[in-house]
């Protein structure tokens, strides 16, 4: 026997548990399906236990900046603070109870399990068949990718999972991958006293970022005492029951712990989108401009491939929302031209739309202005753990920003402006007459649009 509901969302991260919630919460009949936690990587293994680890790890920093700016410090780091917040605050003990009650409060009907798709209005989980009236809404994210690496399978390494539920800071680390999560957390843990080394297989750490981050960010990791090996693939991996090995780049790394943070990956095969007519060996669902898969099946967050961000799922699950909600193609359409991200090392690397590379392959004719913060009059009162810089993208036939990079301390707070002129094509023109405050970070932004024709 079939259930019925008017809505089926398969996988509850950030945007499935949201998009539930508002259907479920304006009258429509919704089922949720969960394998795992309800809320998805962000709040259980990704954004906020990480950024507890970063707060943390920050607040270290800042201790130890104090000979140079306000007397003496003797800073003795302890990890167990941080691992008591994430398991009481951030993950209750890795316990969805309280987001499955705050659903079924809103009126839905949690399922946990795998959800499967059979066509475009059924969904099956174990025996169980379920059929959607008005439509399936799939949010299953992405799992950590792992490299078929000679020696590395069947190893206890870590991923991001393992990672943020420690007790306490290991001892030596080895990390590969030198994007996001690798280096936020191997600037954590570096900062608790761990032994670091960075092993990145591309040329600079941060690949997708502007060459000019990746330095400052490889600058100061390095300064920090983290070994960064770029241009670095590892060509074996050993346990011998202690320590792992490392072969890369003819040089061998040990350690006592291995994180493995080399991508993610989605499983759209399981998810049985085949039966939809979806190439299930692609890397991402492609969706339309409602996040539309196909007639009454909708895609949002990771798996749509338009940036691996909780607030590109919270974003698309709005739109789907609403397209739901009766305002059909008449609802807004999802925009990816002002996609902001933060990498939460210190200093943050926040950036929005194109890079410059991103522009010239694009083929606009492009001008770029930089500045850096420690020549900022914020920057040079801030002194020691001022490094950072701001980089504008702009297309000069339209007169507006394309892309844009805040760097430095609150860089991430510095982006909310470039990410307004983007988003709105704000002529470059007007972000020249406007007032910048005085002594702010943000003023170094007006430092680098003077620089643009
Ligand atoms: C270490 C780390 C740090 C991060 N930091 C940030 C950050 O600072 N800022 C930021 O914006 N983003 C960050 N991210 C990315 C962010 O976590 C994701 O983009 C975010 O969780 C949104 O993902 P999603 O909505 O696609 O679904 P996910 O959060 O991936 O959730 C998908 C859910 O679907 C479930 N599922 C999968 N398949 C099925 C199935 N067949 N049936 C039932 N359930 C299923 C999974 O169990 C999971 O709970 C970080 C990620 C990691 C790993
Ligand atoms: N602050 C944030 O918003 C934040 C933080 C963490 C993660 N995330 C999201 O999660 C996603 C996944 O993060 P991630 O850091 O795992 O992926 P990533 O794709 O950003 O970085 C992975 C890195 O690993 C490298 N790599 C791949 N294979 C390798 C190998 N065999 N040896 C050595 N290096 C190898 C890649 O060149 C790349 O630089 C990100 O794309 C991001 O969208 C966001």
């Amino acid at each position: 026997m079939s259930e019925h509901a008017d809505v089926i969302v398969i996988g509850m991260g950030p945007g499935g548990e949201s998009v539930a919630s508002q259907l479920a919460g304006a009258g429509l009949s919704v089922v949720g399906i969960e394998r795992r936690l309800v809320g998805g990587e962000c709040p259980y293994y990704g954004c906020i236990p990480t950024k507890m680890m970063v707060r943390a790890a920050d607040v270290l920093a800042e201790g130890r900046r104090i000979p140079d700016l306000a007397g003496t410090s003797s800073v003795r780091a302890d990890f167990g603070p941080v691992a008591a917040r994430i398991r009481a605050e951030a993950t209750d003990d890795w316990d969805d109870r309280v987001a499955v009650e705050r659903f079924e409060k809103a009126g839905g009907t949690f399922v946990r399990g795998t959800g499967r798709l059979t066509g475009p209005s059924t969904v099956v989980v174990g025996d169980r068949e379920y059929v959607a009236a008005r439509a399936i809404v799939l949010n299953t994210g992405t799992e950590p990718s792992i490299p078929p690496i000679p020696g590395l399978a069947g190893t206890p390494y870590w991923t991001n999972r393992e990672a943020v539920a420690v007790e306490t800071a290991p001892e030596s680390l080895i990390v590969l991958g030198g994007g996001a999560i690798g280096l936020e957390l191997a600037q954590a843990f570096a900062r608790f006293g761990t032994r670091v080394d960075v092993v990145e297989s591309a040329e600079r750490l941060l690949p997708p970022e502007e060459p000019e981050s990746s330095r400052l960010v490889e600058d100061v990791l390095v300064g920090e005492g983290i070994g960064v090996h770029t241009g670095t693939a590892a060509e074996s991996v050993r346990h011998d029951g202690h320590s792992f090995t490392v072969t890369a780049g003819g040089a061998e790394f040990i350690a006592r712990h291995l994180l493995v943070a080399t991508g993610r990956r989605v499983d759209l095969a399981g998810l049985g989108l085949a039966a939809i007519g979806v190439d299930t060996n692609a890397r991402s669902v492609e969706t339309d401009a409602h996040l539309r898969v196909v007639d009454g099946v909708y895609a949002i967050g990771d798996i749509t491939g338009h940036g691996a961000f909780t607030h590109m799922s919270m974003y698309q699950a709005g739109i789907v929302a609403r397209h739901i909600l009766g305002s059909g193609d008449g609802a807004a359409s999802a925009e990816y031209h002002a996609v902001p991200r933060v990498t939460f090392t210190d200093p943050e690397v926040g950036s929005v739309g194109l890079t410059e590379k991103q522009a010239r392959d694009q083929g606009l004719p492009v001008a770029t202005a930089l500045s850096r913060i420690p020549d900022s009059t914020r920057g040079w009162i801030h002194k020691v753990g001022n490094q950072g810089l701001i980089k504008l993208v702009a297309d000069t036939d339209r007169g507006i920003l394309v892309g844009a990079t805040a760097a430095g301390p609150s860089g991430g707070e510095v982006l909310s402006m470039l990410t307004l002129a983007v988003h709105e094509r704000t002529p470059v023109s007007r972000l020249r007459e406007m007032i910048y405050a005085y002594p702010s970070f943000h003023r170094a932004v007006e430092d680098a649009v003077r620089q643009l024709p």
